[in-house]
């Protein structure tokens, strides 16, 4: 886990990604490792999750990937064969989370509130995702729940080149998730130079 914890924390920005086809998975890796940032999300949003990973895995072995919106052990098991590096889920399951253990897979699940980074905490888990962020009371919450418990965060949901230097300053903060450079319409679309684009500005205000 500290390993991954520490490629995270270098990358500082975890690209949080819908694919529709799996087709797209290997140009839109391509795209991630050319222009800077080579990590994915890759999340169980959509049924091409597995087999994006996959391919993404095949071709970019030393890519960082992480499986997102992973809800249940089966999505775990179909993450894991496909090659994800570790596991996040939007909210905190304690069910997904012991499985993940027993396997030994590093999951980093989604927590906004005291009682459940307590729970977690209680798990034996100190690396939390905090989603939705923004809608959760932000940089605010944040603080407020760093001041109590000995955790890192890694905020998603609503994180925009408009606020990601201020997330990013909190020392309880070790990285942060955002899908603004890594647009749907732009990867369904195919339009590769932009979206480097769009990856080379984020990784610009790193
Ligand atoms: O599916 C998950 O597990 C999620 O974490 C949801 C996404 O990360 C957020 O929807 C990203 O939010 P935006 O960056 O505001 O677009």
């Amino acid at each position: 886990m500290s390993d991954l914890i520490q490629r995270i924390q270098a990358l500082k920005l975890i690209p949080v990604i819908a694919l529709q086809d799996a087709e797209l998975a290997v140009p839109l890796a391509k795209a991630l490792v050319d222009n800077g940032l080579p990590a994915a999300e890759v999340t169980f949003r959509t049924p091409a999750a597995a087999e994006a990973i996959r391919r993404m895995r095949e071709a970019y072995p030393d890519l960082l990937i992480g499986a997102g919106t992973v809800l249940n052990a089966s999505q775990v098991d179909a993450a894991v064969a496909a090659g994800a590096d570790f596991i996040v889920s939007p909210g905190f399951n304690p069910t997904t989370v012991r499985y993940c253990q027993q396997k030994a897979i590093p999951i980093i699940p989604g927590v906004n509130n005291p009682s459940l980074v307590e729970q977690a905490m209680e798990l034996g888990l100190t690396q939390l995702k905090f989603f939705p962020a923004e809608q959760s009371g932000g940089i605010g919450m944040l603080k407020a729940l760093a001041a109590v418990y000995p955790v890192s965060f890694m905020p998603t949901g609503g994180i925009t080149p408009a606020n990601l230097a201020d997330y990013l300053a909190l020392p309880c903060v070790m990285a942060c998730g955002g899908t603004w450079m890594v647009p749907g319409q732009l990867i369904e679309a195919r339009q590769w130079e932009a979206l480097g684009q769009l990856i080379r500005d984020a990784v610009a205000q790193l």
